[in-house]
């Protein structure tokens, strides 16, 4: 019966948005699992789905939650009743749980496979530096997308809808972090729609692929980007290329964005969850400087939490806080703070809008020394 009904409603979307047609998915990944941005209503659409019988019939992974895994942020009764009612109803329904927005840490996504994934930074990773074909289902259709099995065959599951639309040439680099964000969010502000063939970037490290396609699937509609010698199959997208615009982007649009740093009271490392890399960083850093004057926080995936757990708890008497399985975007713990200054062009747009939480946007290091000051 659910199955059927999920099945109806992909159908009746693909009838309005794919001329009626459809892609099997190998994988599906979905968001608004947070109850702070979903809601009653959006418990309750979940519970109605559970109760029904449905059941994801292909691998389905799930987003951040209102609260991380340890309880470290904490939030109100209603909420944390809200979220253990979301995860009761996911885990009926057969999806894992794994309340993180880097599902590709451990999918691998390969090329030319098709994927049902709503978290925007996470498909706009698999599609530009995997050559994995996902659009940005939105969070309820990649859902009945898991339980169908299918979803609508919008462009992007398509050669013709990825044929790159503009020559993007980067003048700055190698990319850190908060720069590759900045690219990612004056080409989104600035192209809006289309496909980009971007030459010219070369990603300092994960962070930066991870910031990358975070800030362009932020700022724009933009899920897709083709990177010359990065993106698998670069050479056939040159070739089927439509270039009828051109961009560049130099060291100015990337100054442009720094504001004057105003002083933070707490420092944000890890949207989308911060790599190992990152988080093995910061520590090296906070070891070699002592504790820090100004609390450093840092989300990360629970996969990769569960392997620095010990480090992460003896971290604390450094005034680092790494938790996993939420972020500063999804809880409302973010309102506790009134400043915060993090190295994510994604964090920098959300935080103020979700939370009226002000954001100083720095680069890794500065935001490290952000905390000493
Ligand atoms: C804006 C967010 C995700 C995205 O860009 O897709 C964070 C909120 O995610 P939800 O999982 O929809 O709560």
């Amino acid at each position: 019966m659910s199955r059927y009904f999920a099945r109806e409603v992909v159908l009746k979307i693909a009838d309005a948005v794919s001329g009626g047609e459809v892609v099997p998915v190998e994988t599906a990944h979905i968001s608004g699992v947070s109850y702070f941005t979903i809601g009653e209503y959006g418990v309750e659409f979940l519970e109605f789905l559970a109760s029904s019988g449905a059941r994801v019939s292909v691998f389905t992974t799930s987003n951040p939650a209102v609260v991380d895994i340890s309880g470290f942020l904490a939030v109100d009764e209603k909420m944390a009743r809200g979220q253990e009612r979301i995860y009761k109803a996911l885990r009926s329904m057969g999806v894992s749980v794994t309340y993180s927005c880097t599902p590709y840490e451990f999918i691998l996504t390969r090329s030319r496979t098709f994927h049902a994934w709503a978290e925007s930074s996470a498909v706009a990773y698999i599609n530009t530096f995997r050559d994995a074909w996902s659009d940005k289902n939105p969070g309820p259709l990649a859902l009945l997308g898991a339980i169908a099995g299918f979803v609508p065959k919008t462009a992007l599951y398509t050669l013709e809808g990825r044929r790159p639309t503009a020559v993007v040439e980067i003048e700055h680099g190698p990319l850190e972090a908060l720069e590759a964000g900045i690219v990612g969010a004056v080409l989104g502000e600035r192209m809006g729609f289309g496909i980009p063939y971007i030459r010219g970037a070369l990603f300092a490290d994960e962070e930066s692929r991870r910031e990358f396609a975070a800030s362009l699937s932020t700022y724009s509609a933009m899920v897709f980007a083709v990177i010359e010698g990065i993106t698998p199959n670069w050479r056939q997208y040159l070739e089927i290329a439509d270039f009828r615009d051109k961009f560049k982007i130099d060291s100015r649009d990337i100054s442009s964005y720094l504001k004057d740093a105003e002083t933070p009271d707490v420092i944000y490392f890890g949207c989308p969850f911060a790599d190992i890399d990152t988080v093995l960083w910061v520590l090296s850093e906070v070891k070699k400087r002592g504790p820090a004057r100004r609390p450093i926080y840092i989300s990360t995936s629970p996969g990769v939490y569960g392997q620095i757990r010990k480090l992460a708890d003896e971290m604390r008497e450094y005034n680092v806080n790494i938790f996993s399985g939420s972020c500063l975007v999804v809880s409302p713990y973010t309102r506790n703070f009134k400043v915060v200054a993090t190295d994510s062009l994604k964090a920098a747009f959300y935080i103020p809008r979700l939370h009226g939480v002000r954001v100083v946007p720095c680069r890794r290091m500065g935001c490290l020394e952000l905390a000493y000051a």
